[in-house]
């Protein structure tokens, strides 16, 4: 059978820079499954894919089970994941996710409700342990969600969000906007007790 080129599941390997991660991150099992899923729903319908389909569904509940890490095929994931750590992931079927980002145990990307709406998360983003992203949210590129925080309101570019519920902390500069809500905030206080 010819190899696929998988591109994305390149940039998922580069982000696991060590020696043999099949067998140092067991995070790696649940992406290299996650991947699979994905090229399997993209071959042409016929009977091969009907196989292949079937087969997948033990194989992926197995790796969701032993490693705890939930990433249906129909999520939309860029290339470039890296998943620090294990279990209790979940990320929702029709949530999105950009390119290069960072999970770690605990994570959830998920709703608000039953069959409510989903976060869509951009590129570049970091996920500190057991950060829940909740709802019809909007996370901007390059933005930074701080352990054990609850998002529920979208979060501009390069933005760094933390608490229950979160809150802004800071921002930096992505895609040459210079942007810092701290200072931003200092300087309006300034500006109210000078005059
Ligand atoms: C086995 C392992 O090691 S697994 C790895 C586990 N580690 C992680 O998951 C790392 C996640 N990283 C974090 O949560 C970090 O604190 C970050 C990235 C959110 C912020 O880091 P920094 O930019 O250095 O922010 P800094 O430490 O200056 O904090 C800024 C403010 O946010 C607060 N803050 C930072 N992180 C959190 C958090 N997770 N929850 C609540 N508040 C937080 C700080 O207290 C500070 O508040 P203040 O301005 O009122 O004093
Ligand atoms: N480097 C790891 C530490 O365990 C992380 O960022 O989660």
């Amino acid at each position: 059978m010819k190899r696929m080129m998988d591109s994305d599941w390149s940039a998922d390997m580069q982000r696991y820079d060590v020696r043999r991660p099949f067998l140092k991150e067991q995070s790696i099992w649940a992406v290299w499954t996650y991947r699979l899923g994905r090229r399997i729903d993209s071959r042409e319908p016929g009977r091969m894919k009907r196989v292949l389909t079937a087969v997948y569904w033990p194989w992926f509940r197995l790796v969701e089970t032993v490693v705890g890490i939930s990433l249906p095929k129909s999520a939309v994931i860029g290339g470039g994941l890296r998943i620090w750590h294990f279990g209790g992931i979940f990320v929702h079927p029709q949530a999105q996710i950009g390119r290069n980002c960072t999970l770690r145990q605990g994570v959830t990307i998920g709703n608000r409700v039953a069959d409510g709406a989903v976060p869509v998360i951009g590129d570049d983003v970091e996920f500190g342990a057991y950060a829940q992203v909740l709802g019809a949210v909007r996370i901007g590129n390059g933005c930074r969600i701080g352990a054990l925080s609850v998002v529920l309101c979208d979060v501009p570019d390069g933005a760094t969000a933390v608490g229950v519920p979160a809150r802004i902390v800071g921002q930096t500069e992505v895609n040459g906007l210079q942007k810092n809500i701290q200072e931003n905030v200092s300087r309006i206080m300034r500006f109210g007790t000078e005059r």
